[in-house]
């Protein structure tokens, strides 16, 4: 599957009060895949805000992720975002069907993308490049295995971790087609910055 572009991810303490209309606001600008990431347990709002961003997707036309879990993405009809520890991806992929969008967490190890691939991902996601608001612990990933996965991978590469404007473009050069991101889109001070956040991303990716 071609996938390029802008990953929008959630975070729902950043979002508080203004979900929908940030998340709208990048969908405005181009977002090629929304990853929905709630890490509470609260499982009635998890469903009511996922099936909000999956109307709101349907109608920009963008492919919604949950993130973590495969029972409310195939219950929604969308596709998952599995770490290591998320559980396994064949019978993910054998849950949600062969057109599901299914995401591997990958680290900073060729060898978990190729296991990935060979079990079923969609995409393959590396990190983190960059310090991370949002997730300060990840362990660290380097320019150079991009330079080896976009060798020996055939499936989009994602990369995440403290991505902005100010440092995607070597992410870019060095074979990236997804550049997933939340607090350098979300942590934005008005819509019409979040929108324009997003279209630059964009732009980026345009080569
Ligand atoms: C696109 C993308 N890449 C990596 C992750 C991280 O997944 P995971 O390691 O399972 O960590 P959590 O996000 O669940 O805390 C991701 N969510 N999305
Ligand atoms: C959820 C997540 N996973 C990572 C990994 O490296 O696996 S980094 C990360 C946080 C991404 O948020 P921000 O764009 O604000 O850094
Ligand atoms: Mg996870």
């Amino acid at each position: 599957m071609k996938l390029r572009g802008l990953y929008a991810i959630t975070d729902s303490q950043l979002l508080a009060g203004k979900f929908l209309s940030y998340v709208e606001a990048a969908l405005e600008g181009g977002v090629t895949l929304l990853q929905y990431r709630d890490k509470s347990s609260d499982e009635a709002r998890r469903l009511r805000e996922a099936e909000a961003l999956r109307d709101l997707c349907e109608r920009y036309k963008t492919r919604l992720i949950i993130n973590d879990d495969a029972e409310l993405a195939a219950r929604l009809n969308v596709g998952v975002h599995l770490g290591q520890t998320d559980g396994p991806l064949s019978p993910t992929r054998a849950l949600l069907g062969s057109k599901a969008i299914i995401g591997s967490t990958c680290h900073a190890q060729l060898d978990l993308a190729e296991q990935a691939a060979r079990e079923g991902a969609t995409y393959v996601a590396f990190g983190r490049f960059f310090n991370s608001t949002t997730k300060p612990g990840a362990p660290t990933c380097s320019l150079d295995l991009l330079d080896q996965a976009r060798k020996q991978l055939h499936l989009p590469i994602c990369a995440i971790g403290g991505i902005t404007l100010d440092n995607a473009a070597p992410l870019v050069a060095h074979g990236v087609d997804l550049l997933a991101v939340v607090h350098g889109l979300f942590g934005a001070q008005s819509t019409a910055e979040v929108t324009r956040r997003a279209r630059a991303f964009n732009e980026l990716l345009k080569i």
